[in-house]
């Protein structure tokens, strides 16, 4: 599990700590430091074999984040790397800079490093240390910071990031917009990003995740109890399996649950075949299917054990393959829609949830929605705030939060890095949001989400929390999908024929509860 935590909680934490210290934060930053120094030495280990005489850079701004850098790049040089400082600022962290020069690291103040000196020394650096910017960053590097973190961008030197890739928004995860060129960049992009007491939410919140590399969490003493509930959180594998719903000695098939999957259609049988392939595959008790004839066929030839036809369910999945404008599947989502069941609303069914909600249509049950961006921004539309699939893809947190606000359901956005979002904001007792990133991009195939539908159907059925439903659905579609896929091409029913396989590894790990 990774666990990230808001700017002003992380600072909060910090204060509380380093107020029983004898030297206060000064023992904090030589904390963070020293696992910075760590990290950057394995890096420089990898790239130039060594540490001695390996070539570090500095990228220095004006907070504590370089204050971090300089000490690390202090403790590199007494290892008799080449160090460089390149400041960003007149106003450097001064008890860094003075253990810099005492440990015989190079320092170039501002008009230096953004000329000709700073972009020889970030083209002969193996790794460059971005401490440009941390929690007490606004997003978008302008000045010197851009001009360096052009020159970054341009080099081929490994970037490790100070707690956060710099530029990014810290809260939120947006990347500013800003050309990329050798002479500017808005952020930058590492390769490691090491966090400092906990992780921040641009590292797990796309786009900027995507700029965060592979992240270390450091300890530097932060107590979880001043750190409090994360306002995000990526589950780890062993996470998901103690989560994940197992059978008992007592269970029966209503008690683990029924799913009933309203899906495809006329056009699109496939989506029928699929969903309710994962819903048996990833372990329902039993899946009951509605549809008409021809999808009905299909899904009875392929999948036995599927039951067609109305009767109980524990939770709807409802929507994958649905044509909106098919009055007889329209039907089904609708009485679906009313019953007091967990409903897991997908593609065709979208539209439909909006309109039951505005006519009191909805049943009294928790409802978890399924779109990608698309989807996503005709969603906002058809709820009085229209955007675009661009605005989803360059904030994804702030709209799903509008649309899990409007609706009051639990908005899973689909794409690379999927995220869960539970209505309302965090804080005490609330849901973090959740962020997974399990799969591959090769499940960016037609027919992927419909299996996605019918993982989380199961979970939902079984009766977990509609939020860690999705989360764990999506970790083992992301799982399946790498597994289906084997570093190449995969198709979406390879991705069902995967699930019992990748579940019973992930299962027989952890003790049953
Ligand atoms: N606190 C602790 O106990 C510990 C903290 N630790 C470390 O401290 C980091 C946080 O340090 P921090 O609070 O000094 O903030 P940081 O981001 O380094 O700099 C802010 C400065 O930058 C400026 N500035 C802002 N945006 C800008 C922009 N877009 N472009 C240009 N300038 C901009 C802003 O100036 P302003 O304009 O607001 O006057 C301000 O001067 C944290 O990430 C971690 O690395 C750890 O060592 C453990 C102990
Ligand atoms: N680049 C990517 N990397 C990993 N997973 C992805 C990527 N793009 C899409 N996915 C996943 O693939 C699935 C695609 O779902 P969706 O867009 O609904 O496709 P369809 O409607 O064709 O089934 C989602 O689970 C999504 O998270
Ligand atoms: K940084």
């Amino acid at each position: 599990m990774i666990r990230a935590h808001a700017a002003d909680v992380v600072r909060t934490a910090e204060e509380a700590v380093a107020a029983g210290l004898p030297d206060g934060l000064a023992t904090l930053v030589a904390r963070a430091s020293a696992a910075l120094a760590r990290v950057v030495g394995q890096e420089l280990r990898d790239v130039a074999g060594r540490v001695y005489g390996g070539a570090v850079v500095l990228l220095v701004g004006g907070g504590t984040n370089g204050g971090d850098a300089l000490h690390a790049g202090a403790l590199l040089a007494a290892r008799g790397a080449a160090v460089t400082a390149l400041l960003a600022t007149p106003s450097a962290h001064a008890p860094g800079l003075a253990a810099l020069r005492r440990a015989g690291g190079r320092v170039l103040a501002e008009d230096a490093a953004a000329g000709a000196a700073g972009r020889a020394a970030v083209g002969a650096a193996d790794v460059v240390v971005d401490g440009l910017l941390g929690t007490g960053g606004r997003p978008g590097l302008r000045g010197t910071a851009a001009v360096l973190a052009g020159a970054v961008a341009a080099g081929g030197a490994r970037v490790v990031a100070v707690d956060v890739p710099s530029g990014t928004d810290v809260g939120t995860g947006a990347v500013p917009a800003g050309p990329v060129d050798a002479g500017s960049a808005p952020c930058v992009r590492a390769d490691v990003t090491v966090a400092l007491g906990t992780a921040k939410p641009t590292l797990l919140l796309p786009p900027a995740s995507a700029l965060a590399g592979r992240v270390v969490v450091a300890g530097i003493g932060l107590r979880p109890d001043d750190l409090g509930a994360p306002a995000v959180e990526r589950l780890g594998a062993a996470d998901v399996a103690a989560r994940w719903p197992r059978p008992t000695g007592t269970s029966d098939k209503y008690s683990r649950g029924v799913v009933g999957v309203v899906a495809g259609g006329a056009t699109y049988t496939g989506a029928a075949v699929l969903a309710t392939g994962a819903a048996t595959r990833a372990g329902a008790g039993m899946v009951r299917y509605l549809g008409p004839a021809r999808p009905t066929d299909l899904v009875r030839a392929r999948w036995p054990e599927v039951v067609p036809g109305p009767g109980r369910v524990q939770a709807w999945v409802l929507g994958p393959g649905v044509d909106p404008d098919d009055e007889e599947q329209g039907d089904h989502v609708r009485a679906a829609l009313a019953e007091d069941v967990p409903c897991v609303v997908d593609a065709g069914a979208l539209p439909a949830l909006v309109t039951a909600l505005a006519d009191g249509a909805r049943g009294d049950g928790p409802t978890l929605l399924l779109p990608h961006a698309g989807e996503l921004a005709r969603l906002l539309g058809q709820l009085g705030t229209p955007c675009g699939r661009d605005d989803v893809e360059a904030r994804p947190l702030e709209h799903a939060r509008r649309a899990a606000d409007a609706t009051g359901a639990v908005v899973l956005l689909k794409g690379g890095t999927t995220l869960v979002v539970p209505p309302g904001r965090a804080g005490a007792g609330a849901v973090p949001v959740r962020s997974q990133a399990d799969g591959t991009p090769w499940l960016a195939t037609a027919g992927s989400g419909d299996v996605l539908a019918g993982v989380v159907g199961v979970l939902a059925a079984a009766g977990l929390d509609l939020a860690d439903a999705g989360a764990l659905g999506t970790a083992v579609h992301g799982l399946a999908g790498s597994a289906a896929s084997a570093g190449g091409p995969l198709h979406a029913e390879a991705v069902v024929a995967a699930l019992p396989e990748v579940l019973t590894a992930l299962l027989e790990d952890v003790p049953t509860g």
